[in-house]
């Protein structure tokens, strides 16, 4: 049987250990970091991911503070509201949830954000300072995938990993994690001929594609991790929606680590936002 990484439980033990530094950060006369989570319009998983966020935030010590704009906001009235975000000492971090309504351009809000308050690490700055290897903040899901793998991998050099899907949020930078930690690494997407010989090659899979159970047993060699970061919601012929993701876990059980969804890289990228929030107003307070 391939071992279970179990997200949730990691994910409560980086809650808990955020909230300790947290602690000891108000203990040593720091102000109580803060969380601006921004949230356009009612696209009902985006409530769902936001109420965890604010969540996990209360769990953590981290003071969240909720924003909450109709459907039909002007691009110019979200701008107005960043730039008070971004001169408010009360907040260290600032997230803007994806995706926006069609009508307001995502770059230029997400652009507008001070980039040592951007915990998304969706920022030019921070996407090029996570290119170039020299910090910045990074992006919450790759983080949450990196610290799942650490746990099984002690070593990337020599490995191949295969990324599924190049999105900026999650498969470009994830790969330029691996890439860091000297993984050979090859981005897959819609395009790529073959995939299921590519993936067969490697020793890591990132599966993030949005495309349930595209990853069957075959496409696995024996021994290898696989992180499954797709979420679709399904309903089945009962009317019950469910979580589907981008593996066929059931016939995975010749690999050696296996991420489930529910309950794998979803509650990481939401542990990873914590420890983004408190390092972000670390970063600030020395700089
Ligand atoms: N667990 C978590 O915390 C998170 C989960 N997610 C989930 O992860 C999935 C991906 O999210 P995101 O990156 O934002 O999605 P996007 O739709 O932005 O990107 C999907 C990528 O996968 C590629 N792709 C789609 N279908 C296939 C296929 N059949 N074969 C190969 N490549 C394919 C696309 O290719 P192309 O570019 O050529 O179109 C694209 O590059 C979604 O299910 C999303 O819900 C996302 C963020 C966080
Ligand atoms: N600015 C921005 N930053 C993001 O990081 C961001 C975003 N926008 N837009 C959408 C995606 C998606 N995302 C998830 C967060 C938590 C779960 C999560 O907690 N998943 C649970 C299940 C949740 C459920 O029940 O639906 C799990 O997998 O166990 C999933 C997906 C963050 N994203
Ligand atoms: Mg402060």
């Amino acid at each position: 049987m391939a071992q279970v990484l179990d997200g949730q439980a990691m994910a409560a033990r980086i809650t808990q250990d955020v909230r300790e530094q947290v602690d000891l950060w108000v203990r040593n006369g720091k102000s109580v970091p803060g969380l601006a989570v921004v949230l356009v319009g009612s696209d009902p998983a985006s409530e769902v991911y936001v109420r965890r966020k604010i969540t996990a935030c209360r769990k953590a010590g981290i003071r969240s503070i909720e924003h909450r704009l109709d459907s039909g906001t002007q691009e110019a009235e979200l701008l107005d509201l960043i730039d008070r975000l971004n001169a408010d000492s009360h907040v260290d971090g600032i997230l803007v949830q994806l995706p926006l309504p069609p009508a307001i351009d995502a770059t230029r809000v997400l652009d507008r954000i001070r980039p040592d308050k951007d915990v998304d690490g969706f920022h030019p700055v921070n996407v090029g300072r996570l290119s170039s290897g020299t910090g910045g903040l990074i992006p919450c899901t790759p983080l949450g995938i990196m610290t799942l793998l650490d746990s099984v991998v002690d070593d990337y050099r020599g490995k191949n990993a295969v990324v599924i899907g190049k999105s900026n949020i999650v498969g470009k930078p994830v790969a330029m994690l691996l890439l860091e930690r000297e993984a050979t690494v090859t981005v897959t997407h819609i395009e790529t001929l073959n995939l299921s010989e590519i993936t067969r090659q490697a020793d890591i899979v990132v599966a993030a594609a949005g495309a349930p159970h595209l990853v069957r047993g075959y496409w696995i060699r024996p021994g290898a991790i696989v992180i499954d970061v797709g979420i679709t919601r399904v309903t089945d012929e009962g009317g019950q929606t469910r979580l589907v993701g981008d593996c066929a876990t059931a016939e995975l059980d010749h690999a050696l680590a296996v991420t489930p969804v529910p309950g794998g890289v979803g509650p990481m990228t939401i542990a990873s936002l914590l420890s983004n929030t408190l390092r972000a107003a670390q970063l600030r307070d020395d700089g």
